[in-house]
Order: C-alpha cells, then sequence, then structure tokens
C-alpha cells in the first residue's frame, strides 16, 4: 500500500522520539511527515517480534490511521538473551549496577541492543516488521544517565558507551538507527510517485 502523507509514531518514550527524529531529520527529504502519538498502551509478553506487531496493531486501531511503533530489548548473551524485552523492569528495579552484576558470575559481559520497529498504513492491514541490532558488551557505567541503559551499553569498536559518545555517532550507529533504517527505505519505495 503506498506510503500516507502522515504517519503517527506511538511511544511514551521522549528520548526515543527525539532520536529517531535526529535519525530522520538526517536523511534525505522525506515524502511524509511523522507526528508522535502518546498512547497508552500495555507493555505486551511474548516474542520480540509479535509484541511489536500486537501493539502497533493496537496503536492503529486507536488512532485511526498509519502507525509506526518501536520496542527495545538489551539481551545479554550470557543469559541467552535476558532480560530481552523486559530489560525495562530490570534497570528500574536493579539500576545500572544491577545490570551488572547480573553478569557478575560469568565471563561472558557480550549482549546486544535490539529495536523493532513495526509499521502499518492502517488499522486494517497487517504490520511489517524490521529489525536492527548493535552487538556491544556491558560496562560499569560512564557518561550521562539521562537516557534508560545507555552508559552500561559499550558498543563494539568504540570507547565510549552509548552514553559518552555523541549524540549523532549514536545515531549512525544504534540498534535504533539501523532498524529506522530499514522501515525509512521501505517507506521511500513505497511512496506514491509525484
Ligand atoms: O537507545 C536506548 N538507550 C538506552 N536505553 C534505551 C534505549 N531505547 C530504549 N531504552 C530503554 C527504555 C526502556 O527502559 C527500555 C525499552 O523499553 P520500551 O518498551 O522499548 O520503551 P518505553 O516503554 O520507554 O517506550 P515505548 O512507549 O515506546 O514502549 O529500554
Ligand atoms: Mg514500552
Amino acid at each position: 500500500m503506498a506510503t500516507p502523507s502522515k504517519i503517527h509514531f506511538a511511544t511514551g518514550n521522549k528520548k526515543k522520539l527525539e532520536e529517531v527524529n535526529a535519525i530522520l531529520a538526517a536523511g534525505a527529504e522525506l515524502p511524509f511527515e511523522v507526528v508522535a502519538a502518546k498512547l497508552d498502551l500495555p507493555e505486551l509478553q511474548g516474542e520480540p517480534e509479535e509484541i511489536s506487531k500486537e501493539k502497533c496493531r493496537m496503536a492503529a486501531k486507536m488512532v485511526g490511521g498509519a502507525v509506526m511503533v518501536e520496542d527495545t530489548s538489551l539481551c545479554f548473551n550470557a543469559l541467552h538473551g535476558l532480560p530481552g524485552p523486559y530489560i525495562k523492569w530490570f534497570l528500574e528495579k536493579l539500576g545500572h549496577d544491577g545490570l551488572n552484576r547480573m553478569l557478575a558470575g560469568f565471563e561472558d559481559k557480550s549482549a546486544y541492543a535490539q529495536c523493532i520497529f513495526s509499521y502499518t498504513p492502517g488499522p486494517d492491514t497487517e504490520p511489517i516488521v524490521f529489525v536492527g541490532r548493535t552487538e556491544g558488551r556491558i560496562v560499569q557505567a560512564r557518561g550521562p544517565t539521562d537516557f534508560g541503559w545507555d552508559p552500561v551499553f559499550l558498543p563494539d569498536g568504540f570507547n565510549e558507551t552509548y552514553a559518552e559518545m555523541d549524540k549523532t555517532t549514536k545515531n549512525t550507529i544504534s540498534h535504533r538507527y539501523r532498524s529506522l533504517d530499514k522501515l525509512r527505505a521501505y517507506l521511500m519505495s513505497h511512496a506514491a510517485s509525484k
């Protein structure tokens, strides 16, 4: 279906919204507009791709139009991918130090950040899913603490945590960038020809 002119981004997280806007603004001019929609959506449980699609369906029903939603997981390899989609609760309850302590008994501190965007042009269309991943490892917290687990995630190939690096750098290597770049390409290629 052709890309509509207006897409609602349903999120309750201001920092995500900032990054999404910055990532989209850094690219070519878009044939669509992204508007924020603060909807009260439940934190669903299950497999990440299914969680994301279901959230997208619910949001599309609520706004009655095109929607994108995003969910972020932080997956520890030593723990076979946990906390994964439950990172929000682990971070809230344990803090940065607690996340490090979860790995104290393991030599393997490697982890990956995963972002899943789901998009639908409207409530009657099955959402499509775009996955982006950035590999790294869990370190003692370093840098500003204004966005989630950024201080404890050190992406591979860098000496700075997500929190320490400047936003422009994070926004060219992040899990969010990688999945949003795929969604952007999809939306551009389905834009109605002028
Ligand atoms: O790039 C990131 N760097 C650091 N922390 C991050 C990032 N992206 C999400 N986060 C945090 C927010 C929340 O604690 C959990 C994901 O949960 P998640 O459900 O996706 O986010 P949310 O509930 O805050 O917003 P939403 O309304 O879009 O579901 O990881
Ligand atoms: Mg959420």
